[in-house]
């Protein structure tokens, strides 16, 4: 399916980015204030709420359909051994989503959420980022709009999640070029590198930057150079899901990664998008400062394939809950607060 015809359209529809429901959110918020609780009694649930309400254009906004979409892509660099894992662990896994056997399956099942698992050309890994572009064009733009193709009518709530062995160096690369900084305040022991993993992940980020950093000129070109195909995939769907209204639920390091070149492009970007978790990732509190999201959770996890925003979609759900289903002070006869 072809979302974004060309990178131009890209470039637009991020440049013109729809804003939520006025109407909606206040209509929720004066139910907020009906229910039967004292004023913000449910503290960043009631938050949660608003957003979705306006997002959604409800005032009882739903979380009935979550799609979690998994993408998954190979990376060239992973030939500077800045993995504890081979390659070709990522083509294992996407075996092991599609046969019920990896976290996010448990986690996707425990939060009733429907599994999407999209592998891109997983035999063709991306340039190493060191020497050259992770990819071409057309492979950045056919990456971009695999991710958009996750987008489908009906659904609540979009879980974005990733596989790709080595795609914590590409995220690191990306966070270095648009957000600055010294290389090593991005790497970090991804699947548990030692010490020595971690200098051959920055040293990779450095000559990343140095061979392309002047070249990054637009959120396209950075992911492009940077990214990866997983990692595009992302960009893609969030920048779809927001031409659709859809709220978005990043999991962890690569996924807030995958945003930060549109958000310097555009900050608004970041308005539909709820940050899962704060990873053990070394650069990911970091990042999720840079982006304006505070996250729900932060459990210590450092798995990604959406496994932290599976978790954080109970609390979405819990509090669409309390928001629906409570009853307002007229209707308990409960006597309201001064
Ligand atoms: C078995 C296994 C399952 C995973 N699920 C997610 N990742 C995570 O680890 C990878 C990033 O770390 P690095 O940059 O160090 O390779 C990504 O695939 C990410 O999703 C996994 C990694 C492994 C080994
Ligand atoms: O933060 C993440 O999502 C993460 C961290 C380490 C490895 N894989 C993913």
């Amino acid at each position: 399916m072809t979302f974004f015809r060309d990178r131009a359209a890209f470039d637009q529809a991020l440049a013109t980015l729809p804003a939520p429901d006025e109407g909606a959110m206040e209509a929720a918020a004066n139910r907020q204030a009906s229910l039967t609780k004292p004023a913000g009694s449910l503290g960043r649930l009631e938050d949660i709420a608003l957003f979705m309400a306006g997002w959604q254009g409800r005032e009882r906004p739903r979380a009935d359909t979550i799609r979690v979409a998994v993408f998954a892509g190979n990376h060239g660099v992973a030939a500077r051994g800045v993995s504890a894992f081979p390659p070709e662990v990522t083509a294992q896994m996407v075996a092991n989503f599609r046969s019920g056997g990896a976290a996010i399956n448990a986690l996707a099942a425990a939060c009733g959420a429907e599994l999407v698992i999209v592998p891109i050309d997983l035999d063709r890994p991306t340039g190493d980022i060191a020497e050259g572009p992770a990819m071409t064009e057309p492979e950045c733009l056919a990456a971009i709009n695999a991710g958009a193709a996750v987008i489908q009518p009906g659904i609540d709530l979009l879980l974005l999640g990733e596989m790709g062995i080595a795609n914590t160096t590409a995220a690191a690369a990306l966070c270095a070029q648009v957000l600055g900084g010294e290389a090593g305040q991005w790497v970090g022991r991804g699947t548990g590198v030692d010490a020595a993993g971690i200098d051959r992940k920055a040293e990779a980020v450095r000559l990343a930057l140095a061979r392309h950093g002047a070249h990054c000129g637009d959120a396209f070109e950075t992911l492009r150079r940077l990214g990866g195909r997983e990692i595009a995939a992302i960009a893609g769907a969030v920048l779809a899901a927001r031409l659709s209204r859809l709220p978005v639920m990043l999991d962890g390091f690569i996924c807030g990664a995958a945003v930060a070149p549109l958000a310097r492009d555009n900050p608004q970007i970041t308005g539909h998008c709820l940050a899962a978790h704060c990873s053990a990732e070394a650069g990911h509190a970091r990042l999720l400062d840079a982006l304006g999201l505070e996250p729900l959770l932060r459990l210590n996890m450092r798995l990604g394939e959406a496994s932290g925003a599976a978790v954080a979609a109970q609390i979405v759900r819990s509090a669409l809950a309390a928001h629906g289903g409570m009853a307002t002070f007229a209707e308990a006869a409960v006597a309201s607060g001064r």
